[in-house]
């Protein structure tokens, strides 16, 4: 679903800030993206969704992306519900200026039922948890139907039981045959997904986490 060659990625008029990646990643794997503050994470999940030009080398994504950034900065401080956010998914799939549809509407209640904010449809976003919040964002990748989801630090912050009922559901995307994309800078959180992608302004190595973090 994902193939990057030799690719390297920067901002617009800046320097190259990421660069030598060379990975493949297939539907159902849950990849952990390691490195350290200002290795490069964002800057790559920014790529593979497009923002950004490749500089050099290649990038091919296959499927639709959904991504579920850090809650702070995706904190939204209008009165905007848990739904409405949810339903943003579907602005993705149809046309931007339709309202959504009863047919959406039920899709998004059941997205939000699936991660366990029912009862919050009606709660303004802002005034979830950070965990909640996350919870409401990966019910509208959900809804977006995305084929392949980035999480960006998804469990900073969060307590071990909204952090274990978060990697249920990374589990259960990558068991529907989504790909998955975690990026965190805590080496013990990495070990638990199926390959790892370690960064440090260049990609320093790929592959299944004992050898990658025995490298470490
Ligand atoms: N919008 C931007 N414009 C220009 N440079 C940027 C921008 N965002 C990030 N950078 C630069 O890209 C480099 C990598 O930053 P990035 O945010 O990808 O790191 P990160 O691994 O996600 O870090 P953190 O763990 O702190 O979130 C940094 O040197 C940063 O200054």
């Amino acid at each position: 679903m994902i193939a990057a060659r030799d690719l390297a990625v920067g901002y617009p008029g800046g320097p190259v800030v990421l660069s030598e990646l060379t990975f493949t990643v297939a539907p159902g794997e849950r990849v952990g993206v390691l490195g350290p503050n200002g290795g490069g994470k964002t800057t790559l999940m920014r790529a593979l969704l497009g923002e950004l030009e490749p500089r050099a080398g290649t990038l091919m994504v296959e499927g639709r992306r959904g991504t579920v950034p850090q809650t702070e900065r995706s904190r939204l401080d209008y009165p905007v519900s848990a739904l409405d956010v949810v339903l943003m998914g579907a602005l993705a799939r149809g046309a931007w200026w339709r309202r959504p549809g009863r047919a959406e509407r039920a899709a998004a209640h059941e997205a939000l039922e699936r991660v366990g904010l029912a009862d919050r449809a009606k709660t303004t976003f802002g005034e979830l948890s950070g965990g909640q919040r996350q919870r409401v964002l990966v019910a509208r990748a959900l809804l977006q139907d995305a084929d392949i989801v980035l999480f960006d630090e998804p469990f900073t912050g969060l307590d071990t039981a909204s952090a274990t009922r978060l990697m249920a559901l990374i589990d259960d995307l990558a068991t529907e045959g989504r790909c998955v994309l975690v990026s965190t800078h805590d080496v013990a959180q990495a070990r638990g997904w199926d390959r790892v992608l370690r960064v440090d302004r260049r990609m320093l190595d790929y592959g299944p986490p004992e050898p990658v973090l025995a490298h470490a």
